[in-house]
């Protein structure tokens, strides 16, 4: 459980039911503590109060149509939650568990994670209740169309820049942009992930996968020790995961599973170039189920995913390295353990908090190289703000540019984040690094604009 005692006491009163949101709160604020002991003016100006109420949400009606010309009525949001230091920025969500907590909670987490990325990027977060899984290409558009009939008159290039998220790939983003173009009038980095033939930036859709190897590979690198030969777990089968493990068997890694919300499969003999060429068609084209990759490979085994919410059957293989790359609380307590017990030597977050707060403090007591997903994961953000710079220059980077850009931002995070834990008493401890580090990059430019 978190610690609330950390969290300001109205944002609990207010929204006491909001556990992702506040779990995300009190990860922050217990590592900025000696940060607001040590600076007054930080509670002088209130800022903690500020940056736990977001500067606006917006709720609204997402109508359409099915292909048996049956009304169907999701919910959608956009949460914008602090624009102090550049125009709202982060992911849209569509899976039926989405919420206003879960929603608070992205929008938070962005705003330090875009802060560390050294971009001009507030934070945000939105999306829609909306199950994506099984339905037509057809009803994904008129879906997308409505969503952003609303979605529009909140958004901007200077305002608020939606990405992809959960749900949310090439397809829906073109979808929204076209409707978006229309009823503006106007072609605008208004979303990132775009398209590469109308605007969008090499390397983007890769950015979070190999940037999170890239922070993993800096870790090692701090132990004298690369990725070369190790063994990985990776979940997930979407967007993330699938660049995390191109970039890691680039490296020479060795890949033993992926999974989605139906279950996982362990490939003993490694999953390689070719086999994640089938998962990249399966889950891209032929939006299949990850169970399928055993009838293509027979001597994996595919495990169903249990209903026990405490412990994943994923996290029970023996391994050195973990890429959590599916959704949010997927490592546990007894996961934990379970990895721990089977000697895993790093954990590198490509999913928005994968591990609960028990398994984050497990890892961290036990000296394992642990990076929090604002720290690892802020490669796909940090593209974002590339393509954005390259919009607005009109003009596209070669890859080989994206992806040296890319390098340097994570390397930058990594050291911004090892420095910041050091000065501030919890050497190498990457988690309390990355959170004063964008805590005061935010706070600052707060105090700096007045109370707003
Ligand atoms: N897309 C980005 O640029 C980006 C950037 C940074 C972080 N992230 C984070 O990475 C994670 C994955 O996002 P993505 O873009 O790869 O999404 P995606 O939709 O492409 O893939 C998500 C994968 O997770 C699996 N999944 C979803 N819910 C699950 C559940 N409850 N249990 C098990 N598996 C589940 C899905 O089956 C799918 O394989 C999210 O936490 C997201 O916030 C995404």
């Amino acid at each position: 459980m978190s610690d609330m005692s950390d969290i300001p006491q109205n944002t609990v009163v207010r929204d006491p039911n909001e556990n992702e949101f506040l779990q995300a709160v009190s990860d922050v604020m217990s590592s900025v503590r000696p940060v607001l002991d040590q600076t007054p003016e930080y509670r002088h100006h209130g800022v903690v109060e500020r940056l736990v109420e977001p500067e606006r949400i917006i709720t609204f009606r997402v109508p359409w149509m099915d292909d048996m010309g049956q009304v169907k009525v999701n919910r959608g949001f956009r949460v914008e939650m602090n624009s102090a230091i550049g125009p709202y920025k982060g992911g849209l969500r569509f899976h039926p568990s989405v919420n206003q907590s879960i929603l608070k909670f992205l929008a938070f987490e962005h705003v330090f994670k875009n802060a560390l990325t050294t971009l001009p990027l507030g934070g945000g977060a939105g999306g829609t209740d909306f199950e994506p899984k099984g339905k037509s290409d057809a009803e994904i558009m008129r879906f997308c169309q409505s969503f952003m009939a609303e979605l529009f008159r909140h958004i901007g290039a200077s305002t608020d820049v939606p990405e992809g998220d959960i749900g949310v790939g090439a397809r829906e983003i073109g979808y929204l942009f076209g409707m978006y173009r229309k009823l503006n009038n106007q072609f605008s980095g208004v979303l990132t992930g775009k398209g590469l033939g109308w605007g969008g930036s090499l390397i983007r859709p890769e950015a979070a996968g190999f940037g999170c190897v890239y922070f993993a590979a800096q870790m090692l690198a701090t132990r004298n020790d690369t990725l070369k030969g190790k063994t990985c777990l990776v979940s997930g089968a979407g967007n993330v995961a699938q660049a995390t493990c191109r970039k890691l068997i680039e490296m020479g890694a060795k890949i033993l599973t992926l999974s989605d919300s139906s279950g996982h499969i362990f490939d003993e003999q490694g999953i390689d170039a070719q086999k994640l060429d089938f998962v990249k068609r399966l889950k891209n084209i032929r939006r299949g189920r990850i169970s399928e990759y055993v009838d293509e490979y027979p001597d994996a085994v595919y495990t169903p995913a249990t209903p026990d919410q405490d412990e994943n059957p994923l996290w029970r293989h023996r391994a050195q390295c973990i890429f959590p790359c599916a959704t949010q609380n997927e490592i546990g307590k007894q996961d934990a353990y379970h990895l721990i017990n089977n000697n895993v030597k790093l954990v590198c977050e490509g999913a928005s908090m994968p591990c609960t707060t028990e398994a984050q403090e497990i890892f961290i007591d036990k000296g394992l190289l642990y990076a929090p997903s604002k720290a690892a994961n802020a490669g796909g953000v940090a593209v974002s703000g590339l393509e954005l710079t390259q919009n607005s220059i009109r003009l596209s980077w070669l890859g080989e540019e994206v992806d040296s850009r890319l390098k340097i931002i994570m390397k930058s995070i990594h050291d911004t984040c090892l420095s910041a834990a050091e000065t501030y008493g919890h050497p190498r401890n990457y988690l309390v690094g990355a959170n004063i580090s964008g805590f005061v990059k935010v706070a600052d430019a707060m105090i700096d604009q007045g109370v707003i």
